[in-house]
């Protein structure tokens, strides 16, 4: 589901998606909007497209009354909370902070979600639907993963509650990262104009003024590549990366990891390590401009590792590569974008968590950009 050519596949959902959202703000020209907010629906939405074919609006609030972006802040608060059962295991079982019992509690609520939605797949599991869903060309990541649990003979059998698993893996992993960098993104630029001068430049240039973003321009925007690799330099969506423990005790740099060590990889101050970045606290995206080849986000370059290395490396770069610039973009090149009291400092400061969140959430004014109505709609 997440290699490049399922995802050359399925690039109708995100262009409808993103088309979805550019008309959205267009219809709202003028008015303040939360591009944290604005970003996360369009990534959810085109995540649950591929995952199962459709989206969870309407759907989350029905079933348990609050949101699924609410439901993912939630989980991402827990996550990064410091608990002291990690520190004294002894004490996990009291759960002194009461993090495991909110934790279930939101899982819960993200179960009944995707509990729904696979019961919903297998109603129309009749004799006629699965004739037609197994002539379908293709087959959505759930129906592929119903299909492999109904074959009994498979050597590893899967269960529903595996199902459910992955799916919220790749929610959780996929949708605030991603919005998040979107929304930094757009920060640093708006704190550096030059930079979103440069940006809507090469938009004009590789897009024009007269036509609307296509995934087939984001090879051609070097210079918006460049911005999104300073934001993930300056701006680690994961700043610790996912924690480690190594199954043996092992050496690394002359020092002792003990077997069963949790090990966290501090990638916020290795990419603003002096010895390593000229000027690093500074948004400079031309930085990777120069010598781009020994820039990539495969982990190979230990000095810049914003979705990690190896083998738990993140399994979602081909989607945000594309999805990053794609929606970005998009927005940049069909609206100009104000704060909404012009001359205000922006608040960079940032939200300690396993995701890194801004403190405040960034709203923004945006103005009509293109000559011709009809590429809003
Ligand atoms: C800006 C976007 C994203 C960033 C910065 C990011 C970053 C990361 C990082 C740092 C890790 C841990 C790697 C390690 O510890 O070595 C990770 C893991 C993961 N990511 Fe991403 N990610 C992004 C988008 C996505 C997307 C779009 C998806 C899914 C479609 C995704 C799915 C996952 C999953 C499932 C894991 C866990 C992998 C494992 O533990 O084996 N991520 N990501």
């Amino acid at each position: 589901m997440l290699s490049n050519n399922i995802l050359d596949r399925c690039h109708a959902h995100r262009r409808y998606e993103v088309r979805k959202t550019i008309t959205n703000v267009y219809n709202k020209i003028g008015t303040p909007m939360d591009i944290g907010k604005l970003s996360f629906q369009t990534e959810l939405n085109v995540m649950t497209r591929s995952l199962w074919g459709n989206t969870i609006e309407g759907l989350e609030d029905s079933v348990t009354g609050v949101s699924f972006r609410e439901l993912s802040n939630e989980v991402m608060r827990l996550l990064g909370k410091p608990n002291i059962s990690d520190f004294f295991p002894v004490l996990a079982r009291f759960d002194i902070q009461g993090v495991e019992r909110e934790m279930k509690k939101v899982f819960l609520s993200v179960d009944q979600i995707l509990d729904r939605i696979i019961e919903q797949r297998m109603k129309l599991d009749t004799a006629k639907e699965k004739r037609a869903s197994n002539n379908r060309e293709e087959k959505d990541f759930l129906q592929f993963l119903l299909d492999v649990k109904e074959q009994e003979t498979t050597e590893t059998p899967i269960t529903r509650t595996q199902i459910k698993a992955m799916l919220l893996d790749i929610l959780v992993g996929g949708t605030d990262t991603t919005a998040t960098t979107i929304e930094w993104a757009m920060a640093e630029m708006m704190s550096n104009p030059e930079t979103m001068r440069k940006a809507q430049e090469e938009l004009a240039d590789v897009v024009g003024m007269t036509n609307i973003v296509e995934e087939s321009h984001l090879p051609k925007l070097k210079y918006m590549d460049a911005v999104m690799k300073e934001t993930l330099r300056l701006r680690p969506a994961v700043p610790l990366l996912v924690p480690k423990c190594p199954s043996e005790s092992c050496t690394v740099g002359g020092y002792t990891v003990p077997k069963g060590a949790k090990v966290f990889l501090n990638v916020w101050a290795m990419h603003r390590d002096p010895k390593y970045w000229n000027n690093p606290s500074e948004f400079k995206p031309e930085r990777f401009l120069t010598d781009s080849s020994r820039w990539d986000y495969r982990g190979n370059n230990f000095q810049y590792l914003p979705f990690g290395s190896g083998r738990r490396v993140c399994p979602g770069i081909p989607l945000a590569e594309r999805m990053l610039i794609y929606l970005l973009a998009s927005l940049l090149h069909s609206f100009d974008w104000q704060l909404i009291t012009k001359g205000e400092d922006l608040d960079l400061s940032e939200q300690f968590g396993i995701v890194l969140k801004r403190r405040t959430p960034l709203i923004v004014v945006p103005t009509k950009r293109l000559p011709n109505s009809a590429l809003y709609a």
